[in-house]
């Protein structure tokens, strides 16, 4: 619309009809305002008055009346054109941007509604996006990062190490080397690993689908569950399925497991493995003389004392009856042997009161140094032979290797 200094319509431009509802020759020779919502105090009218004041520019939203009556937002430009010795003209330019706005508040609805969703579900809802330099960065996190984790959404999508800085770097590295397999594979991606929160360290599951975009980066679209107390439970699971339940040694079955990975271990690196069986002496006599209830002690104090004189990471396991297997986790032959002369002199001085009398026992003990190219079984039996051997000796002392120091004297 061109505008005369009286803000009277002179001109419009063909679109006009369309726009504003009213044929041309209606408001030709009309006041502007009166497309105004309220045409004598309107918005319309205040931003012509001030352009025309000032001589400056007027933009903004208005809300217009249709011939109609139907109500539109226009985005507003009022132009003030002034010329030399030419009366002032202002030229106005409105674009119906009602749809835009009507389509922005459902679109707001609607995140508002998925936002309610994504709050309600148990667990984050992520989108990590990796680009072909193999950088990753996170690009949505939902409210949840803040209420279920306690950290904050917005730094960990500033940086995305302000979470993966917090996985342990073990974990950390399985995280990436599972991504990267991700990425070839395009299957549904899955990953448990430990993460370090304000609260303390949560095991954490994650479950994400991956997609390659246009540009070669792939996303993943995917939640983050605080798995903690299941992995709890599955550990005590885990403990209880390898344990003795009367001494709280591992079971056999789970000193095979674990004697097998340490065999593996030192096959890797060229090394040799120290395995010891140590069997009571005379447990049956003990038995048969103070009851089944003192052997069942016996047996507990027996396994409390080898603990109390290993390390924590070597095996101890009860593998039969009254016969325990121990390996020696990075020990030097000579250093194991020392180490079962501790566990002898300990269990020698164990003393379990009854009401009449303080009971004694000993132990024997054999020892097996081998490498890689010997299976654990064989190891064993290996072991089990020198343990006889202490047996027939005497009892009460090791038997081991000929290279390593004679055992001691029976005491
Ligand atoms: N109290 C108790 N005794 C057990 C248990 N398991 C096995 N035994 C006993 O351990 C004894 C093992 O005896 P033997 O194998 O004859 O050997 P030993 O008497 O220790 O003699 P040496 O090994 O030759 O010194 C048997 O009497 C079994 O009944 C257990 O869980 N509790």
């Amino acid at each position: 619309m061109l505008l005369d200094e009286q803000g009277v319509v002179r001109q419009v431009n063909p679109d006009f009809e369309r726009h504003a509802g009213f044929p041309p020759r209606q408001l030709l020779g009309r006041r502007a305002v009166t497309l105004d919502l309220d045409p004598l105090h309107g918005d319309f009218a205040q931003a012509i008055e001030q352009s025309m004041t000032t001589l400056k520019p007027w933009r903004g939203l208005l809300l217009c009346r249709r011939a109609d009556g139907s109500l539109r937002h226009q985005t507003t430009l009022i132009q003030p054109l002034v010329r030399d010795h030419a009366p002032l003209r202002l030229l106005v330019i409105q674009y119906d941007v009602t749809g835009m706005r009507q389509r922005a508040f459902y679109d707001r609805q609607l995140l508002e509604r998925l936002e309610g969703t994504a709050s309600r579900v148990p667990g984050v809802l992520f989108r990590l996006r990796q680009d072909s330099d193999g950088r990753l960065e996170f690009l949505y996190f939902s409210a949840a990062l803040r209420v279920q984790f306690g950290l904050i959404p917005e730094q960990c999508l500033d940086d995305p190490e302000s979470l993966l800085g917090r996985l342990p770097v073990d974990d950390r590295q399985r995280l990436e080397t599972s991504l990267a397999q991700s990425t070839v594979s395009l299957k549904p991606w899955q990953l448990e690993f430990r993460i370090t929160l304000p609260h303390g360290e949560r095991w954490v599951e994650a479950r994400a689908t991956p997609q390659v975009r246009g540009d070669g980066d792939v996303m993943w679209d995917g939640l983050l569950i605080d798995i903690d107390e299941r992995k709890q439970v599955e550990h005590r699971v885990q403990r209880l399925v390898a344990t003795d339940m009367l001494t709280g040694a591992l079971n056999r079955r789970a000193f095979f497991e674990q004697g097998e990975a340490a065999l593996a271990r030192v096959a890797r690196h060229g090394e040799t493995l120290s395995l010891a069986m140590l069997d009571i002496d005379h447990f049956k006599n003990l038995n048969d003389t103070y009851g089944h209830g003192l052997g069942d002690l016996a047996l507990q104090a027996f396994a409390t004392t080898c603990r109390e004189s290993l390390r924590p990471y070597d095996l101890f396991a009860r593998i039969g009856g009254e016969e325990f297997a121990v390996v020696l986790v990075d020990s030097q032959p000579k250093e194991a042997w020392n180490m079962l002369e501790r566990v002898r002199q300990a269990v020698a001085a164990i003393a379990l009161e009854t009401e009449s009398e303080t009971v004694r026992f000993t132990v024997s003990v054999g020892l097996a140094v081998f490498g890689g190219d010997t299976s654990l079984e064989s190891g064993l039996a290996q072991a089990d032979r020198a343990l006889y051997r202490a047996k027939r000796a005497g009892r009460n002392r090791i038997c081991g290797p000929e290279t390593l120091v004679q055992a001691p004297e029976a005491q």
